[in-house]
């Protein structure tokens, strides 16, 4: 059996405070978009993960799939499974690709071995694999708070438009891109500042991330400002970066951006 498991943008991001754990309360609204791993999972001798495309650091036996995998047999008897990774969501580009294969995974065994596995079930075991990882369980647009995973409706719709992603080739450690932050509650909520339109979120909606992200990294900082003069409507970080997504009205090509960065069109 195969999933297709998207990225994430998020839609401003404001880090509001430290909790007891050691993690931070955060406001976001995440949005899927249409860059895919593929994931795909047979029947084996043992379980094992193998992984084509894009290269992880790290090692395989380290892969969040894994982990997803072992979370579920610890609740179900699963037979071994032979997972195969098709990397091709850049890694540690704030695009929460990690996060979810891990999601689409428990979705994919949920199907496969007719777990029973309700949505807010899956959501439970996601949320113990990674902050990003819940929000791929119902993969919608949707206002999250607490670590991340606590989700209100929000009625955002960018269907109408072109989004490019530019991800520059620098990676960006989010435990690293936290601990430089200074936690602020903004004066407006995300929820009523996202419901502005389009043409006014330039002005109001911020990613937190990047005052200290662009300090330490300013050619993310170039993507941004580049993809505003060539006529972005809103342009930001995505997560902790590095990867910077923009909003169009039209199609748009970006051979200088194309020299030095890898560019997703229409995503
Ligand atoms: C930056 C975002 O991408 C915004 O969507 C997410 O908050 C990151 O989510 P994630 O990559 O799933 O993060 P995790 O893998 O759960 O945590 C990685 C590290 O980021 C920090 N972290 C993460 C999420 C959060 N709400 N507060 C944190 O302080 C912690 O140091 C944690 O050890
Ligand atoms: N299947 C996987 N895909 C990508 N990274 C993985 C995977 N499994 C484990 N990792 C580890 O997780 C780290 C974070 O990867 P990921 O691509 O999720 O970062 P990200 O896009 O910045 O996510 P986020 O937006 O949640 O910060 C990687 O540096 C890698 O070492």
């Amino acid at each position: 059996m195969l999933a297709f498991a998207n990225a994430k943008i998020n839609l401003g991001l404001y880090v509001t405070e430290k909790r007891p754990d050691g993690y931070h309360n955060l406001e976001t609204v995440f949005y899927p978009v249409k860059i895919n791993d593929v994931i795909e999972i047979t029947d084996a001798g043992e379980t094992t993960c193998q992984i084509k495309g894009i290269d992880i650091p790290g090692s395989t036996t380290d892969n969040i799939c894994l982990k997803a995998f072992d979370l579920l047999k610890n609740d179900f008897d699963l037979p071994a499974q032979q997972i195969t990774l098709l990397k091709n969501i850049p890694v540690g580009a704030g695009l929460g690709g990690g996060s979810s294969d891990a999601a689409f995974l428990i979705k994919l065994l949920n199907d496969k071995f007719q777990l029973g596995l309700n949505t807010h079930q899956m959501e439970d075991y996601a949320r113990q694999l990674g902050a990003d990882c819940a929000f791929f369980i119902n993969n919608r647009p949707v206002f999250a708070e607490g670590k991340g995973d606590e989700f209100s409706e929000v009625d955002v719709d960018l269907s109408g438009y072109k989004i490019i992603l530019v991800k520059p080739p620098v990676h960006v450690s989010t435990a690293d891109a936290y601990s430089g932050i200074v936690p602020h509650r903004s004066s407006k909520s995300l929820k009523d500042l996202i419901q502005l339109p389009l043409k006014d979120w330039k002005s109001n909606l911020k990613n937190d991330f990047e005052d200290t992200v662009f300090l330490k990294y300013p050619e993310i900082a170039t993507v941004k400002q580049a993809l505003y003069h060539e006529g972005a409507i809103f342009a930001a970080m995505s997560g902790s970066g590095s990867s910077v997504f923009a909003i169009f009205e039209d199609q748009v090509k970006l051979p200088e951006l194309e020299k030095d960065n890898k560019v997703f069109y229409n995503i």
